[in-house]
């Protein structure tokens, strides 16, 4: 089966390594047969163009800078797999363009940076690297190391994903109030948590810890800037484990020099190596140099899932956290994954219906299907019909990233009411003022069907040669057909007519043995009264 990733042998697939990954969590690559595993830390960005040239897979962690001359240089890269969570340090844009799928592990390495959270606020508000570095120095100094208690002090905390939430809730262990901001926090689960919510303004005023949890992406860039810092209370303590640059670092230099800031605990920088900063002569400041998910268990945890959906990947399975294209819960997949091929084989079909260039395309799903999200069998469609023109560099990555960029609207409709099917799938183009449309359902048992080209009710399966014809209904017209293809030594092997009205508009759907060759086509369009032929290989 077709499935939601092009198929690909996992034999001979050569798989690079550039940043160091868990041994243990290179288990599942390492037993799965015909991979050639190749291990080159540390590279420079030159040696790394080099190295990637062959490689069919690329693994990850943050160090290495995947650019779009990175993805450029990779003639055979088919997917990226981050052993982590943060995706900015990879091209999401150039990968989708060239129709590599990005996956990562984001569950695995969250307790990690959870943990990891709590202990940099709590050295920060006990001082107790400082304290640490003075006592190797040889001094006993108890007076200048005086911290601050957690229990009973506000954490505000900004973005309530997965780490987000696990701090919430180890910081209430400690007896802090939490007040949390997360575009997608509703009340409710606040509510359920044991946590206030507020607008990133009012938790940025509330707290006296504030600890970012969001992605780095353009709108969370500088999120905590001059600005914020003015509206914080005074002697707010600030923690980073989440990525350098949603802080702005010179605006927290200034906020600590002024004293608004009382101090910084930071784990990630804008750039990284973060050495010879000025904030880190800061004594205010703590820091490390991005251990969040640096333990045993999260680095097995992530190479492990990484490398089973790259496994996955190769064997042609869907994988289960794809970045760059819509990622379906495995319910969800076991429901519409039997559609994948048809809404393929819809799209097929279709793209050899329109003469001129597509500017709309619309699927409409109906009955059962309307219940679940469709987005993978839009995507499914949208490569059968650009594969046509743009041939096997079309997958489901890229497929609608190409139809936006040649400029043809996609659009999804659903709807539950399905007249004689349990599930419908149509797929309609409009091409200049053309308007073509192809519906197909599955039969129990019975595989695929095309049940509907345009205005005409039929029964095909889209498979092998077809031979659409469209005719004036008339006696004769179907045994003129019939004598010509067997003069052309063309075997029928089913036949279908439709018809719009007795002596109107009709169709045959014809499938042959073999390829209808151009030549046959000019003498099918000499026979009397045949407006247009359509080979259709599937
Ligand atoms: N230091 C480390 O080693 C380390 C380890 C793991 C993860 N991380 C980083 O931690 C961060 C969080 O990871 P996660 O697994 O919890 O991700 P997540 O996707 O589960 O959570 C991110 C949350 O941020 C929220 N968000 C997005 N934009 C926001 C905005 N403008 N304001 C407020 N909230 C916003 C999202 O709604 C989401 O709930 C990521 O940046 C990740 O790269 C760092
Ligand atoms: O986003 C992440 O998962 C963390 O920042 C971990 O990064 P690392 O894999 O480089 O430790």
């Amino acid at each position: 089966m077709n499935t939601t990733i092009e198929k690909t042998a996992l034999k001979n697939a050569v798989i690079l390594i550039s940043d160091p990954l868990s041994e243990e969590g290179l288990q599942p690559l390492r037993e799965a047969e015909g991979v050639e595993l190749k291990i080159r830390t540390g590279m420079t960005p030159e040696e790394l163009l080099a190295a990637v040239k062959d490689a069919d897979a690329l693994l990850v962690r943050s160090q290495t800078q995947v650019t779009r001359e990175v993805i450029e240089a990779a003639d055979n890269l088919k997917i990226i797999g981050r052993a982590g969570v943060g995706v900015d340090n990879i091209d999401l844009e150039a990968a989708t363009e060239r129709g590599i799928i990005v996956v990562n592990a984001p569950d695995g390495n969250t307790n990690s940076a959870a943990e990891h959270t709590i202990a940099m606020m709590t050295a920060l508000a006990r001082n107790i690297p400082q304290a640490f570095v003075s006592l190797k120095e040889g001094k006993w100094d108890r007076k200048k190391f005086v911290g601050v208690e957690l229990k009973e002090k506000t954490l505000g905390i900004v973005g309530l994903g997965r780490i987000g939430a696990e701090v919430a809730r180890r910081a209430k262990g400690q007896r802090m109030s939490v007040i949390a901001y997360d575009p997608f926090l509703t009340e409710e689960r606040a509510k359920e948590m044991g946590i206030a919510v507020g607008t990133l303004d009012e938790v940025v005023a509330a707290a006296d810890f504030i600890t970012v949890h969001t992605p780095l992406m353009k709108e969370t860039r500088h999120l905590i800037n001059a600005d914020r810092f003015a509206k914080m209370k005074d002697g707010v303590r600030i923690i980073n484990c989440a990525r350098g640059g949603i802080i702005n670092e010179d605006d927290l230099y200034d906020a600590i020099e002024s004293g608004k800031v009382a101090g910084a605990a930071l784990d990630v920088f804008e750039t990284e190596p973060f050495v010879g900063h000025r904030l880190l002569d800061l004594p205010q400041v703590i820091a490390t140099p991005h251990l969040g998910a640096s333990t045993i268990e999260a680095q097995e945890s992530v190479a492990i899932d990484v490398g089973r959906d790259v496994v996955r990947f190769f064997g042609g399975n869907p994988v289960r956290n794809p970045v760059n294209m819509p990622s379906v819960s495995r319910e969800v997949l076991a429901k519409i994954g039997p559609f994948f091929d048809l809404a393929e084989d819809l799209g097929a079909f279709i793209s050899h219906l329109a003469d001129k260039p597509l500017t709309e395309v619309n699927i409409r799903y109906a009955g059962d299907l309307a219940e679940f999200d469709v987005r993978p069998l839009t995507r499914n469609a949208l490569k059968g019909i650009l594969k046509r023109n743009l041939g096997t560099h079309v997958n489901d990555v890229n497929a609608k990233f190409l139809a936006d960029s040649i400029g043809i609207g996609v659009s999804e409709h659903k709807t539950t009411q399905s007249k004689g099917f349990q599930h419908l799938i149509t797929v309609e183009v409009k091409a200049g003022d053309e308007t073509h449309s192809v519906s197909g359902t599955l039969l129990n048992g019975l595989g695929e069907r095309i049940v509907k080209v345009d205005d005409y009710v039929v029964d095909v399966v889209p498979a092998g040669h077809l031979l659409l014809i469209k005719h004036k209904d008339q006696p004769g017209a179907i045994g003129r057909v019939g004598t010509l293809l067997a003069e052309e030594n063309i075997n029928i092997a089913t036949m279908q007519v439709g018809r719009s009205a007795a002596g109107g508009d009709a169709i045959m759907m014809i499938t042959v043995d073999n390829e209808v060759k151009p030549e046959e086509v000019s003498r099918l369009l000499e026979i009397e009264d045949i407006h247009a032929v359509r080979t259709i290989d599937l």
